[in-house]
């Protein structure tokens, strides 16, 4: 109950805030429409009596009086659409965007990992389309509760027996509720189902992928495993939804029962001669709008319900991102490194997993330095970058920046003085200056910062191939938006990490895998000069990740990770004269190029 009051309390504030006006109108004119149908009921029974007694003038008044509700009732409800039709909109795009602010709110990234939240996140992304239903019950519910007060009014003034027969109605809403929570029930049981579907449909459909979906030859499989996905999460739904329909239709034969009595006391009364034809049509009518009402509340109830659970999921789902209470963050980030940065006995297990893949690393970043992590697949390399991020906590030992524990630090601050460019980078599908400019968002429309920031990613080049040079809107989704190669693509991610001239950490965890090995190493060259410029200024550091030895022997120092432990460490010369783990691997590279 107290999540169904909270879910209708916050959408009916939502509304508000979003549009008063439209909400008052919407719930004027739904009012109006569902207070309408009762007095509809008490003037036909008038006319009735006026038409029974024989007197014309007053049966014509009543005659006109009954058009006046019928009219509200049959017109109202448009009107009432049509104005909470843009408020739903508004709403649903609320909705849509506490769920983006919810998931990208938090420092770290946590919250996406862990199965469990995954099912919650798609279950949201689901229901924000259900939301116009929900605000549409909610604001019939206002209506309806008046229509209810008044229809049973009007029933107790002809037999008090009569007010029975809303009480008759608290078992299908009952009825209602319980089989609302079993399709709950089932639409989490089914999230992971549905989510396998959503993300083969997208692999299936994206044009990104067509090309190796073609050659793979896989179409036919993916749409197999689309099919018995859906199958899963439709025949569980199905189930639920069988259960749902008999326990909601036996909440109605108890109401059918009732308002079965109902009639026959009044038409038992009117037999008697003490009452008249119009009682028994105003009964007749005002019960069948009772048993119409309680349809309604229980669909109402239900929508109502649906909705009010979603919003619980978005406040669990807040809860989560935002985590316990971060201890208050005292330290403010330096502005300049003097030491550099140290593990000290770092060690960390991914959330929802229980397989350590750090182990005690001991590591020295030297402030100023250039530092390349080698080492094989799944070895550890990106998890050390995202540690350095802050996307996570060490489960334990510190990450020390100049001798002060990063987590001691307001994370988003310390973001401020890092730039990095990922694998896995974003195609935001914007103008060619946004795309880049994006990287400090500051100086996002800054043409000459944007060049330069290009320059120094050495993808001033990209800019060629573009019609309308920073101008050009990228992407496929446009007509006029123009496609890039995946190497451009990742240039221009590149320059985006340049936006930043001095970060203190610069992370570069295998920007370049696009590109060839020549323009990978050209393009490192560059970025070492640049840092040791911007070095001598903030002593920032510069930590990238490549396979590629003929970049990595540049570094001033190179770590070598293996299963999660730091191997070795050293620069080029060292690590070769001690003949071992990157002594072998480099010479295997050296050997397959030559
Ligand atoms: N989000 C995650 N949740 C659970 N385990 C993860 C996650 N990301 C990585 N891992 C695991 O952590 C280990 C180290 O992965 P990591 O990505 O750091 O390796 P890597 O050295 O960067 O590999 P590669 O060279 O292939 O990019 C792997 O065993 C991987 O399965």
């Amino acid at each position: 109950m107290k999540v169904l009051l909270t879910g209708a309390w916050t959408m009916i504030a939502t509304a508000w805030r979003l549009n008063p006006r439209k909400t008052a109108l919407a719930v004027a004119l739904m009012t109006a429409g569902a207070v309408a149908a009762p007095l509809l009921a008490a003037a036909l029974g008038w006319m009735t009596r006026e038409v029974v007694a024989g007197s014309v003038g007053r049966a014509v008044l009543a005659g006109v009086t009954v058009a006046v509700p019928a009219v509200v009732v049959l017109a109202f409800g448009h009107f009432a659409h049509l104005a909470y039709y843009e408020l739903s909109e508004l709403a649903e795009l609320d909705f849509d965007e506490r769920v983006i602010a919810v998931s990208n709110g938090s420092a770290g990234i946590e919250h996406h990992e862990r199965a469990e939240h995954a099912d919650t996140w798609t279950v949201l992304r689901q229901e924000g389309r259900q939301f116009r239903t929900g605000l549409e019950a909610l604001l019939n519910g206002v209506g309806l509760v008046l229509a209810v007060v008044l229809t049973a009014v009007l029933l107790a003034g002809q037999n008090p027996w009569l007010l029975l027969l809303p009480v008759a109605a608290v078992p299908p809403l009952l009825a209602g509720r319980v089989a609302e929570r079993v399709l709950d029930r089932a639409r989490t049981a089914t999230a992971e189902p549905t989510r396998t579907a959503l993300n083969l449909f997208h692999l299936a459909t994206s044009a990104r992928l067509a090309g190796e979906l073609r050659v793979s030859g896989v179409r036919d499989e993916l749409r197999a495993r689309h099919n018995a996905s859906w199958d899963t999460a439709t025949r569980g739904l199905w189930r639920a939804h069988l259960t749902a329909t008999w326990i909601r239709a036996a909440g109605q034969v108890v109401f059918a029962l009732a308002y079965i009595a109902g009639v026959l006391l009044v038409v038992r009364d009117a037999i008697a001669g003490r009452r008249g034809v119009g009682d028994v049509v105003l009964v007749i009518v005002l019960a069948a709008q009772v048993n119409q009402q309680v349809a309604t509340a229980v669909t109402l109830l239900q929508d109502l319900q649906r909705m009010a659970g979603a919003y619980r999921r978005l406040t669990e789902a807040a809860a989560w991102a935002t985590g316990p209470d971060p201890a208050p963050a005292t330290d403010a980030p330096p502005q300049r490194l003097d030491d550099g940065i140290s593990f000290d006995r770092v060690a960390f297990t991914y959330p929802g997993t229980d397989v350590p893949v750090l182990h005690e690393v001991d590591l020295h970043l030297p402030a100023g330095a250039t530092v390349a992590i080698v080492g094989e697949n799944g070895a550890g390399k990106s998890t050390l970058v995202k540690l350095l991020c802050g996307f996570y906590r060490p489960s334990e030992g510190r990450i020390l920046v100049d001798g002060v524990d990063l987590h001691g630090m307001a994370v988003e601050e310390w973001r401020t003085r890092i730039a990095a460019g990922f694998q896995d980078f974003v195609r935001y599908e914007f103008l060619a200056q946004q795309v880049v400019g994006l990287g400090d968002l500051s100086r996002v429309s800054s043409e000459s910062t944007v060049r330069a920031a290009l320059d120094r990613a050495g993808a001033t080049g990209v800019l060629d191939e573009l019609p309308e040079g920073l101008r050009t809107r990228l992407g496929k989704s446009y007509h006029d938006g123009a496609e890039l190669s995946g190497g451009q693509w990742q240039k221009l991610a590149l320059g985006r990490a340049m936006m930043r001239e001095a970060p203190l950490l610069l992370v570069l965890d295998e920007p370049t895998s696009a590109l060839d090995p020549e323009a990978e190493h050209v393009l490192f060259q560059r970025y070492a000069e640049h840092a040791k410029r911007v070095a001598g200024r903030t002593g920032g550091i510069t930590v990238f990740v490549s396979h590629r030895f003929s970049t990595v022997r540049m570094a001033d120092l190179i770590i070598v990770v293996g299963e999660g432990r730091v191997v070795e460490s050293g620069d080029h010369a060292t690590l070769i004269g001690r003949g071992g783990l990157y002594a072998e691997l480099f010479a295997l590279q050296a050997e397959s190029y030559s």
